[in-house]
C-alpha cells in the first residue's frame, strides 16, 4: 500500500489528493449558500486541489502577497522548501486553481502537529488563507478554509486554531469557528521580518 500510495501522488503533489475526497461535507450543510464542495465547486473551472512545484509558475507566490510580504523567492527556494514540507509531513497546502487561466487564485493550508497532550493527539493550525481579490465575494474563501477543516477532522486533529484580524472574526464565525471565553488570545515574538528558507539537517 506504502508503495502504491507514493506512486500515485509523489512528486505530483504536496499531499496525497484522495485525501480531498468525500469529505463531510453534508456536516456543514448551511454554511456555504450555495452549498458547494471541494469535489463539486460550482464552475466547472474550479478546481481545488494539493499544492504542486508547479504552482511556482501558476501565481502562487503572488496571491501570497495579498495576504504578507512574500520577499524574493527563487524556483531553487521554492523547490527546496517544497521538499522540506513533503519530507517533514504534516504540511497539507491547498489551492483553488482557475483551469482556464491556469492559475492558483486561492489557497489555505493546514499544518498538523503531533503533541504528547490529548493521548498523544494530533492538532491542527490553519494558516496563509487567501483568495485572488478578483474573485472575492463568491464563497471560495469559505470553500477553501471549510476544506481544510474537514480535511483535519479527517485526519483525526482534535482541534484546529488560527490567529486573525479583527475583522475577519466574523467571516471565521460562519464556518464555524469560536472565540473560546477565557482563550481567544494571540500573542507574538518576531525574530526576522523575513525568515530564511533552510534545510533541516
Ligand atoms: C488564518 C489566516 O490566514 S487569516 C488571513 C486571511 N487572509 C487575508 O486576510 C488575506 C486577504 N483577504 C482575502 O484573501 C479574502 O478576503 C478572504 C480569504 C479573507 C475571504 O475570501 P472571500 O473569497 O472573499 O470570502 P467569501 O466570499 O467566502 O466570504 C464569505 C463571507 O465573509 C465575509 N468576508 C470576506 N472577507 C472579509 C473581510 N476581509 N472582512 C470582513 N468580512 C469578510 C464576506 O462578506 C462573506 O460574508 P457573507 O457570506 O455574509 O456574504
Amino acid at each position: 500500500m506504502g508503495i502504491l500510495k507514493k506512486m500515485t501522488y509523489e512528486g505530483e503533489y504536496l499531499f496525497d489528493p484522495r485525501l480531498l475526497n468525500n469529505l463531510e461535507w453534508d456536516s456543514v450543510r448551511g454554511w456555504l449558500n450555495p452549498h458547494i464542495t471541494c469535489t463539486e465547486p460550482g464552475e466547472s473551472w474550479l478546481l481545488v486541489r494539493p499544492l504542486q512545484l508547479a504552482d511556482y509558475n501558476k501565481g502562487f507566490l503572488e496571491i501570497l502577497t495579498q495576504l504578507t510580504a512574500v520577499g524574493n523567492v527563487s524556483y531553487a527556494d521554492f523547490e527546496r522548501q517544497y521538499r522540506n514540507m513533503h519530507k517533514s509531513g504534516g504540511y497539507y497546502v491547498t489551492v483553488i486553481e482557475d483551469t482556464r487561466s491556469n492559475k492558483i487564485i486561492g489557497a489555505a493550508s493546514l499544518i498538523s502537529e503531533f503533541k504528547f497532550i490529548h493521548g498523544c493527539g494530533l492538532r491542527a493550525r490553519l494558516e496563509d488563507v487567501v483568495v485572488n481579490n478578483t474573485y472575492r465575494g463568491k464563497q471560495l474563501g469559505k470553500l477553501i478554509v471549510v476544506t481544510v477543516t474537514l480535511l483535519a477532522r479527517r485526519l483525526g486533529c482534535y482541534k484546529m486554531t488560527l490567529d486573525c484580524k479583527d475583522h475577519l472574526i466574523p467571516f471565521y464565525k460562519a464556518i464555524g469557528y469560536k472565540l473560546e471565553p477565557g482563550n481567544a488570545n494571540s500573542m507574538t515574538m518576531r525574530f526576522d521580518e523575513t525568515p530564511k528558507i533552510e534545510t533541516p539537517s
